[in-house]
């Protein structure tokens, strides 16, 4: 980085006024002695560009130069860091964080769209100029794990990373577990309180966490971001009932991302899962994000905090402006954007582990054996079978678990099971995860 030696302030212009632009703004305002105190030098505001001009956001923005275009920003005269926190893998926030790049500047962003997708090619733009892109915002909110990652673990072979990546489906399963609310009465909440994405099926669906996995898993493995080869399932199909029988069998359901080093590669997916009561990610609950790695000398090390929301992202984006006052200097990812070696992603039919299944069947004799031989036929052992009450002639809920098995062999008899005419719904599956 190119700013050790100034002593100047560090002159940020900031493109998006949003959730996390305002948080931002707020907190360099509030904590301005603070800041200067740690890095020797003030953060200063010089120019700002949103949607909405007119919109009060509790912030004074009498003294940074206002533009509609945040393109147009990026090339202020003077600017020493483009703050990009306005979303997307493409369209303004990408030509924005370009031409700051092209023009010489520094960037943070909060945008892990746009680096699951182009984090690879920005960063060997970025080091090939000097330059840093600054983004512990853009995985787990205030949760510092990208520097937790890339620096306080950075003596360590990582081999698996996972947790709970996003705050809204976070949210979301805490409320629906433990109040009975309605999964959209929830999200509306979520969008209320400023953690849904602008597309909150982003959220839901998963894809998200997949970007933040895909990120993190670069950053682990000092692998370029893969986020096609990354297996997405969101929370759409987590019904009541599944969290009562989790709740009997001793689980709790979290949306998971989970990176791995295996035999067949690197492992990449998101999907909701079933883990223990008793593991510690099972009781991160609401907006609050977890993330465990796996090092080999340090061991297994938990970082949880809130992964969304303005005051938690804002901290991580300021925490990125003092590194840049600092003049501190490190890879994007780890290691140079050039050195990053390809892996073999893991197919997903690859994954070992158990499985809890819900099927809706009509409540006579035979429905169950069926089931059972379609398991026995792919070679799946049942460990167990739940039936509560009984319906004769209607549709009835069942469940059953099973013993670790192959996900190839546990699709096939999914299949099978789900075309069987006493199955009224599709079959839902969630993955049992022991950690
Ligand atoms: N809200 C949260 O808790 C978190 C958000 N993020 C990321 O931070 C970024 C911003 O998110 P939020 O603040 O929640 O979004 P937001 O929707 O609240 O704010 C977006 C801002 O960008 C501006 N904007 C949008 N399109 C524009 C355009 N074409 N030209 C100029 N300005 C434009 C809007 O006017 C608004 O000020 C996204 O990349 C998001 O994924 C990351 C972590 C947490
Ligand atoms: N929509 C995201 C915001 C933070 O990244 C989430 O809910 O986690
Ligand atoms: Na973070």
């Amino acid at each position: 980085m190119s700013d050790s030696h100034k002593t100047g302030p560090l002159k940020i212009a900031v493109a998006g006024l949003g959730t996390v632009g305002a948080g931002v703004l707020k907190l360099l305002e509030r904590q301005a002695d603070l800041i200067e105190q740690r890095c020797g030098r003030r953060i200063e505001v010089v120019a700002v560009s949103a949607r909405s001009r007119g919109k009060d956001r509790g912030v004074d923005l009498s003294t940074a130069e206002w533009y509609d275009d945040p393109v147009a920003l990026a090339a202020h005269p003077g600017v020493d860091v483009v703050v990009e926190l306005i979303g997307g893998s493409e369209g303004p926030a990408k030509e924005t964080v370009e031409l700051a790049l092209e023009r010489g500047r520094h960037v943070v962003t909060a945008n892990k769209a746009l680096l699951a997708h182009h984090g690879t090619a920005l960063a060997a733009k970025a080091e090939a100029a000097g330059l840093a892109i600054g983004f512990e915002a853009a995985v787990a909110g205030g949760i510092p794990i990208i520097k937790g990652l890339r620096e306080g673990l950075a003596g360590n072979r990582v081999s698996e990373v996972h947790g709970i990546l996003n705050g809204t489906c976070n949210y979301i399963l805490t409320e629906m577990r433990t109040t009975g609310r309605d999964f959209a009465d929830v999200l509306a909440d979520a969008q209320k309180l400023g953690y849904a994405e602008a597309d909150p099926s982003f959220d839901i669906d998963g894809v998200d966490a997949a970007h933040k996995l895909a990120i993190l898993t670069s950053v682990a493995f000092g692998t370029p971001v893969d986020f096609k080869s990354v297996h997405v399932e969101g929370i759409r199909h987590v019904s009541a009932v599944d969290f009562d029988y989790a709740d009997a069998l001793g689980y709790r359901i979290k949306l998971l991302g989970i990176a791995r080093r295996t035999d067949h590669g690197i492992e990449q997916r998101v999907h909701p899962c079933m883990v223990p009561k008793a593991a510690p990610i099972a009781a991160v609950d609401g907006v609050f994000n977890a993330v465990i790695a796996q090092g080999d000398f340090v061991d297994r090390v938990l970082f949880v905090g809130r992964g969304a929301g303005e005051g938690p992202t804002a901290s991580a984006v300021v925490a990125d402006l003092i590194d840049i006052a600092r003049g501190r200097s490190t890879p994007t990812f780890g290691v140079p954007a050039a050195q990053l070696s390809e892996a073999q992603p893991s197919p997903m039919e690859a994954r070992r582990g158990s499985y809890y299944v819900r099927l809706m069947v009509v409540d006579r004799p035979g429905v169950i054996a069926d089931v059972a031989a379609a398991m026995r036929d792919q070679n799946v052992s049942m460990e167990q079978f739940l039936q509560r009450g009984r319906a004769p002639g209607e549709a009835v809920p069942v469940v059953l678990t099973t013993h670790d098995t192959e996900e190839a062999a546990m699709q096939r008899a999914l299949a099978t099971i789900a075309d069987k005419e006493s199955v009224v719904e599709p079959p839902r599956m969630i993955r049992i995860e022991q950690f």
